[in-house]
């Protein structure tokens, strides 16, 4: 039987009380790391554009870097779930492009599910895509798609207003179809609420811990990425420190000489290499 993590695993999970666990992967050696230590799903996230691509958005992802990206993690999966984010404005145009593109995650990206961010804005996209069998993780609140309307990273449902839109925006997303719900830099409370009102997942990251399952960039728990570190963030390593020690190891061995070491190099015949000079 195969132990590979579906969208009814995560429906049962919520039944179950089991907490779901998510991480971002972006290449083929971290997902098989990330799945081998038993991870639920693993998002291909277009937040790639920080610890990857070095920049300061996610807006410029494009979705050919998405599918590239999906392609090396989904070699290293085996048994979690794979879901693709899918990118800005590959489907907010209309439901036919929003299909297309999620089905280019799933034929060209190997992709079992898609994600996109936006609630009632977007119920007729996650609908549409829903209807052409694929699964779809909305994804509310701190949307970093809308960092230009948002005027920055900012937490997200504080106010009453914002807060009753975010409720609708997770039962609209339910109502739509989708499998389960990223709740982004939302007050703790106002997460317990949405997941006690809704019957799909909630996934927080900086939702606090009444959340359906959790998730992280993997470059952020792991100590990899410092150019900023959100306040909902846990460091489970500091991988750039032992990263940088070994580098500065390796630069003062090749300089004294130290490396490489016979066990590192090739022989060739005294009888050939007589020959050659
Ligand atoms: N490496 C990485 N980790 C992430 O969590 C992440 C990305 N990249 N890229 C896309 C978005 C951007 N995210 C961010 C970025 C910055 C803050 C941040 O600095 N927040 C501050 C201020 C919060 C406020 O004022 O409301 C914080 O202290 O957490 C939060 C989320 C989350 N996502
Ligand atoms: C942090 C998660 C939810 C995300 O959207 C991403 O990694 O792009
Ligand atoms: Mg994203």
């Amino acid at each position: 039987m195969s132990d590979k993590f579906t969208t009814q695993a995560f429906i049962d999970a919520k039944k179950n009380n089991r907490k779901i666990t998510m991480l971002t992967a972006y290449d083929y050696s971290m997902a098989q790391i990330l799945d081998e230590s038993g991870i639920d799903a693993i998002l291909v996230g277009d937040s790639l554009a920080m610890p990857i691509q070095g920049k300061d958005s996610t807006l410029e992802v494009t979705l050919d870097e998405m599918l590239y990206h999906c392609r090396c993690v989904a070699r290293g999966v085996k048994n979690a779930m794979l879901v693709g984010d899918m990118p800005f404005l590959t489907y907010h145009i209309n439901p036919d492009e929003a299909v297309r593109n999620a089905g280019r995650f799933i034929q060209e990206g190997k992709a079992n599910a898609v994600k996109l961010e936006g609630g009632t804005s977007m119920a007729a996209m996650v609908k549409a895509i829903v209807r052409a069998q694929i699964p779809v993780m909305g994804h509310i609140g701190l949307t970093p798609q809308s960092v230009n309307i948002f005027g920055g990273f900012k937490v997200q449902g504080k106010e009453e207003s914002a807060a009753k839109a975010l409720v609708e925006d997770a039962l609209a997303l339910e109502d739509a179809g989708a499998f389960a719900v990223v709740l982004e830099a939302v007050p703790e409370m106002l997460a317990k609420l949405i997941s006690e009102k809704i019957g799909i997942p909630t996934i927080g990251i900086g939702a606090g811990k009444y959340c359906d399952g959790q998730i992280l960039v993997v470059h952020d728990m792991l100590g990899l990425y410092s150019d900023f570190t959100p306040k909902f963030v846990k460091q489970y390593a500091n991988l750039r420190g032992k990263m940088a020690e070994a580098v500065s190891t390796y630069v003062s061995e090749v300089r004294s000489q130290q490396f490489p070491e016979k066990q590192h190099s090739f022989t060739i015949s005294d009888d050939v290499l007589e020959k050659l000079y």
